[in-house]
């Protein structure tokens, strides 16, 4: 019997429609490939385009009508025509918050093919294998705050970051259970708890706690946020699992997108871990306006989402065939279909198309 798994895809802005085509395309091929289940999509036009002509990007049960999918595919929301902070709040930060995805998964590794920019990494490629666990409901983007006397130079602005006891108590939770399910067992904790002593110290203070709990089982360390970028650079090798704010790993996972070859290739899943409301799945860029409706974005980052998509719907069941997109991927990439962030000259149509007849053929073949 099919299993159908129920699809709100929100292409967004700019890339985010071109890669979220691209990954409903090979969503699509991998569950007829593998005949046991299918995707169902519905597609929702909430967008920065649709802001300017209607006044908003969700509709008042916009969260409810979200709520009866078993997970969301996203592009990327944010265009110049409209101030950054309307379109993230009118779209992705509400979704994250409302839907209880209060854990942003950002794995990185240098996949097969892919060539890192900075030469000690070229060189040991394997070295560079990361998975940074953002913290994705509170802290810097906690939405506190505001302005008084502002038109002028009297203004006033308040961006107040919140840290609670809960809030860091289970993203610290979710950071060593995912450090213990990977070989090396090693987590990093990120703050910047010199300068800022209140919330820092708070998040500080409960790492500290939930540590005792995996004491022999977990090694863990900790690094302030500024230094933890030269460490990314210099010693790759010596992190592999690693927890920090929404602001800090919103930073970091750019920073270790781009040592492992590019920002196009990085995934993330923002979970709900107790499974009440969809998860929702997305790379890690935003709507590059720069290339947009060209052809030409890295799709790679929107397969990757779509594979931590399938694993995570599958739970567990699926797990055979997320890998197996993986491998079809890298097998495309190793041979040079390459778009050109990664050096290459192929469209987003062409990697797309290369990837699909990959997927059929692992598939067909196992
Ligand atoms: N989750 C989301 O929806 C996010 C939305 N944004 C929004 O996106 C808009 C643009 O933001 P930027 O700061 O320019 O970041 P961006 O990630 O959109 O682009 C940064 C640079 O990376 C390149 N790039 C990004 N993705 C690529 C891909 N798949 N293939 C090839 N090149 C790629 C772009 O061309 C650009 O030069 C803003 O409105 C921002 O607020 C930014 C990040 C995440
Ligand atoms: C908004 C943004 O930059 C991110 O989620 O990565
Ligand atoms: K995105
Ligand atoms: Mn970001």
């Amino acid at each position: 019997m099919s299993k159908t798994y129920n699809i709100a895809a929100i292409p967004g802005d700019g890339i985010g429609v071109d890669i979220t085509d691209a990954a409903s395309q090979v969503l699509n091929t991998i569950a007829s490939a593998h005949g046991g289940f299918k995707f169902n999509f519905t597609t929702f036009d909430w967008s920065s385009k649709a802001y300017l002509e209607r006044g908003w990007y969700m509709p008042e049960d916009g969260m409810d009508q979200l709520k009866k999918h078993d997970a969301i595919y996203f592009g990327a929301v944010g265009w110049p025509s409209v101030p950054d902070h309307i379109s993230l709040w009118g779209l992705i930060l509400p979704i994250r918050k409302n839907m209880n995805q209060y854990v942003n998964v950002r794995p990185t590794r240098v996949l097969k093919g892919v060539t890192a920019p900075l030469s000690q990494i070229k060189e040991k490629p394997k070295e560079l294998d990361w998975i940074i666990i953002r913290e994705n409901s509170e802290g810097e983007y906690a939405g506190q705050g505001g302005t008084t006397h502002e038109h002028g130079t009297n203004a006033i602005a308040t961006e107040v970051a919140i840290f609670t006891y809960v809030g860091i108590e289970r993203i610290m939770r979710f950071a060593f259970e995912t450090a213990k399910s990977r070989p090396r067992k090693k987590l990093t904790m990120v703050t910047k708890s010199n300068a800022q002593r209140h919330g820092m110290v708070l998040w500080d203070k409960v790492f500290y706690e939930v540590a005792k709990d995996y004491e022999g089982v977990v090694e863990h360390d900790k690094m302030l946020v500024d230094a933890m970028t030269v460490r990314m650079v210099n010693k790759p090798e010596s992190m592999d699992t690693i927890v920090a704010t929404n602001l800090h790993a919103d930073i970091l996972s750019d920073l270790a997108a781009a040592l492992a070859g590019s920002i196009g290739i990085a995934p993330s899943s923002n979970l709900d871990p107790t499974r009440s409301c969809p998860s929702m799945f997305e790379p890690i860029h935003g709507s590059a306006p720069d290339i947009a409706g060209q052809g030409i974005a890295n799709p790679i980052g929107a397969f990757w989402s779509a594979a931590e998509m399938v694993r995570w719907v599958g739970q567990g069941s699926l797990d055979k065939t997320a890998d197996q997109l993986m491998e079809a991927i890298e097998n495309i990439s190793e041979r040079g279909v390459r778009t050109r962030d990664m050096g290459g000259q192929a469209s987003t149509k062409e990697v797309t198309d290369a990837v699909c007849k990959e997927v059929e053929a692992i598939i067909g073949k196992k």
